[in-house]
């Protein structure tokens, strides 16, 4: 049995999809989160049509207990929550469940292998948004595919029947890489207080996201990565491509368009929601990592500084930043 741990945006959208083949899972999440979830609940792919999820393949549970049924736990709880998902896992998970991250952030994987030995744990790098309707409806928003360590090979080969594209790359650590440079966006999105398809199409917001990244490659050299392309462009060139002029990058980054303009990164549906950020284990993490090398990461750290008095205020109002606040 597939068990989901964290059934928000990622859990359901990913076991929906897997139920909605014929894969049966369960969705183990908060009781708020179980009540769009008690009819038929739907997902979608990118430009395609809304699939109910059939209830005879879904089994809704609030206890960790139902991790007892596992063969693979899927986490997909936000990174402040990893350390509880261990502790779940390791109380009430058979022995021989494997466990899987679809976490961003590089850090999760090795919380739960810390926790759970190495050899049960896969990274993993989930690359695609996804939104969620109060309704229940799971919709992928943004270009994507889920890219596994090599230990994953039977959870691509389950994918295989879905609508999500999965594979197994061995330089899974690089690919958390590029994908955290992506990840530097989520912040940002949330200060421009627009959809991800007019910030992208902004050169002044892609400037501020290309210093960001550019502070994150020299994180990542520093500390020997070597980063693994994600999607078409190699990520060492994705600063100077951010950099265009619109109308060149609006063709050489086409593909990177192919957005729903109703797409949010996950850091705005958190805000909205009241949840705590996942600040630290993105931008922070890059601030954190660049002072321990003795570098400067000065937009990063002017993002995290923005982000959390914005998390901390006490009405979450919409915010409306101009990308020049953050380049002075
Ligand atoms: N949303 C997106 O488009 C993308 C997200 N990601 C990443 O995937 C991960 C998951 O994100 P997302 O799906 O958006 O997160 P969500 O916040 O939508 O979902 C996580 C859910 O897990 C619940 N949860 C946390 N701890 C427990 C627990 N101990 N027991 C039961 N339920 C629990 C949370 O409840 P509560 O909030 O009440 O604690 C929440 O409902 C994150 O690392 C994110 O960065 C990656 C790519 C895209
Ligand atoms: C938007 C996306 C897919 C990439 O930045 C994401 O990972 C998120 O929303 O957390």
């Amino acid at each position: 049995m597939i068990v989901v741990f964290g059934a928000g945006a990622i859990g359901c959208f990913v076991g929906g999809m897997l139920a909605a083949s014929g894969t049966p899972v369960t969705l183990i999440g908060r009781a708020k989160a179980m009540a769009p979830l008690e009819g038929n609940f739907t997902v979608c792919a990118l430009g395609g049509q809304p699939m109910a999820v059939p209830a005879m393949h879904v089994t809704r549970a609030t206890e960790p207990g139902a991790l007892a049924q596992a063969s693979t736990v899927l986490v997909c709880v936000k990174s402040g929550d990893t350390k509880d998902a261990a502790r779940a896992i390791t109380a009430c998970a058979p022995q021989n469940a494997r466990v899987i991250s679809l976490q961003n952030g590089v850090t999760n994987a090795t919380t739960l292998a810390g926790a759970l030995g190495a050899e049960r744990v896969t990274a993993g790098m989930f690359g695609f948004n996804v939104i969620q309707s109060p309704a229940g409806s799971f919709s992928q928003v943004t270009e994507g595919e889920v890219v596994l360590g090599e230990t994953g090979a039977d959870l691509v080969k389950t994918f295989q029947p879905t609508e999500i594209h999965a594979a197994t790359n061995p330089n899974i650590e690089g690919i958390q890489w590029t994908k955290l440079l992506m990840n530097l966006n989520n912040a940002l999105n949330l200060l421009s207080g627009i959809g991800l398809k007019t910030q992208l199409q902004d050169r002044q917001w892609r400037r501020v996201l290309s210093v960001a990244m550019s502070e994150g490659i020299a994180v990542a050299r520093a500390d020997g990565v070597r980063l693994e392309r994600v999607g078409k462009v190699h990520p060492k060139l994705l600063p100077s491509l951010l950099r265009l002029p619109d109308i060149l990058f609006s063709r050489v980054a086409n593909a990177m368009l192919r957005i729903d303009p109703a797409a949010r990164s996950s850091m705005v549906a958190d805000y909205h929601a009241g949840r705590p950020s996942e600040i630290a284990w993105l931008n922070g993490f890059i601030v954190d990592r660049a002072a321990e090398h003795g570098l400067h990461a000065p937009v990063n750290t002017k993002i995290c500084q923005l982000v959390n008095s914005a998390f901390a205020a006490e009405d979450r109002v919409d915010l409306n930043l101009s990308a020049g606040q953050l380049l002075q």
